[in-house]
């Protein structure tokens, strides 16, 4: 059997109407893991409600409906293969609940495309570009490609190119820190497919990689097998003749067959019968592996979204409390002392009270820079003592980084991102 090629886990972002869908359409298409008579299927129904131009959209809605219905396991059409890697899309982002999304998405990306339209050159960077990108920055993602797209729109201008490179080089990412001299520019027309799969004829003034070979170029991710297992539950099935099937993204640690397992905060024990990986059941599941596994001894009833499974002999730790390094990213008025958003951390979506705010950082160096604040507001950064109204898992970021992170939301925003530097447990 051909040696399997590693997975790389790719995100996805960028403002509403940049050519994220478009994008990834086009990569599945022309990469051959789209089958042409679907394609030609979604064309006549993209026509057919007046949107001919959209079936490559229309594929990944297709696939977002899908996931919508629940079949979170089926990640087949959202692989495609390059040389060197089997990539997952992790998230495309649309613009209903994209923050939210990109939380539980981009943490476990391995990378992320920056998708912008050139034009944007004109208008400025878009909030949203800003905001994805800080959230990639703040999640931890460091490998990125940026796609300029909707080329065509400006005749494949080199100098409209070069505006929109400078402009995110200058105001977005060397302000967030990336440097922009390791970074991939790639001018594309993804409803045209130029510089997505195939080379452009269209740009001989571009003489870099396509987006896929961009993609070849990341690092492959270093699996975090020798950490202790951790799997957040996405969801639970009940199957009959089979049993109780958690689904979920191992982040840390391996997972064999025989193995016994706890699911905290829930505290439930069980024993693990097999494990499922794109239908195929596999001998041992490693970080970075979405799976299914059937569990002996745990019913759907006592486990759920939110969860996190584990070894009993080293468990997911359940927070009494926890000391927090944060970035308000926007906030209305101002966060004081008993305020209780929701806090998305892996799959779990829980209020958590601000208990103290400890220490106001420079943003930029981590100095701190008063003790105490009475208040914190947008732009800054904070250390902050959490209490969780109800038990949830999180891990201290330097044990375990991939369980450490989590996002703020309140008013239907992104309020704050940070992680997690101290945790006082419950059950150790
Ligand atoms: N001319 C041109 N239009 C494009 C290109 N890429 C995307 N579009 C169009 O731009 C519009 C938005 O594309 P989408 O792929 O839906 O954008 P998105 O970023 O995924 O948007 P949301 O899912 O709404 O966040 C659609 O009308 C596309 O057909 C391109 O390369 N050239």
């Amino acid at each position: 059997m051909a040696k399997q090629k590693p997975v790389l886990n790719v995100a996805f972002i960028g403002h509403v109407d940049a050519g994220k869908s478009t994008t990834v359409g086009r990569l599945l298409y022309d990469s051959g893991a789209i089958d042409p008579q679907l394609l030609e299927k979604l064309k006549r129904e993209a026509q057919e409600r007046g949107k001919a131009g959209f079936e490559f959209a229309y594929v990944m809605d297709n696939l977002k409906e899908e996931r919508e219905r629940g079949v979170t396991i089926d990640v087949a059409h959202k692989k495609f293969e390059t040389p060197k890697y089997e990539v997952t899309i992790v998230d495309c982002p649309g613009h209903r609940d994209f923050i939210k999304n990109m939380i539980t998405g981009a943490s476990q990306a391995d990378a992320a495309v920056l998708v912008v339209d050139v034009n944007d050159a004109k208008t400025g960077i878009q909030p949203q570009t800003r905001e994805h990108m800080f959230l990639a920055r703040t999640l931890g993602i460091k490998q990125i490609a940026v796609a300029i797209n909707k080329m065509d729109t400006v005749n494949y201008s080199q100098e409209e190119y070069e505006k929109m490179k400078k402009l995110l080089s200058e105001q977005l990412l060397k302000v967030l820190g990336y440097n922009p001299d390791q970074i991939d520019f790639i001018p594309t027309a993804s409803l045209k497919g130029d510089n997505v799969v195939k080379k452009s004829e269209n740009m001989p003034w571009y003489k870099g990689p396509t987006l896929v070979e961009a993609l070849d170029k990341f690092q492959p991710p270093e699996k975090p097998t020798n950490l202790p297992l951790r799997i957040p539950i996405q969801d639970v099935y009940s199957i009959t003749g089979v049993g109780t099937v958690p689904v979920g993204r191992v982040e840390t640690g391996i997972l064999k067959p025989g193995d016994k397992v706890v699911f905290e905060p829930a505290g439930v024990q069980g024993e693990v019968k097999s494990i499922e990986m794109h239908h195929e059941q596999i001998p041992q599941a490693e970080p970075g592996d979405n799976i299914g596994f059937n569990v002996r001894g745990v019913s759907k009833k006592d486990i759920k979204r939110g969860d996190v499974c584990g070894h009993p002999d080293n468990p997911p730790t359940v927070a009494e409390e926890f000391t927090a390094q944060i970035v308000v990213l926007q906030h209305p008025t101002a966060i004081t002392v008993g305020y209780t958003p929701v806090f998305h951390a892996h799959t779990a979506q829980v209020a958590c009270t601000f208990m103290e705010l400890l220490k106001k950082l420079d943003p930029r160096t981590g100095q701190v820079i008063e003790e105490n604040p009475q208040f914190l507001k947008t732009g800054d950064a904070a250390i902050v003592k959490i209490k969780p109204t109800k038990p949830m898992v999180i891990e201290n970021v330097r044990e375990i980084p991939q369980l450490g992170r989590f996002a703020i939301r309140d008013m239907g925003m992104t309020i704050a991102a940070g992680m997690a530097i101290d945790v006082k447990a419950k059950n150790k």
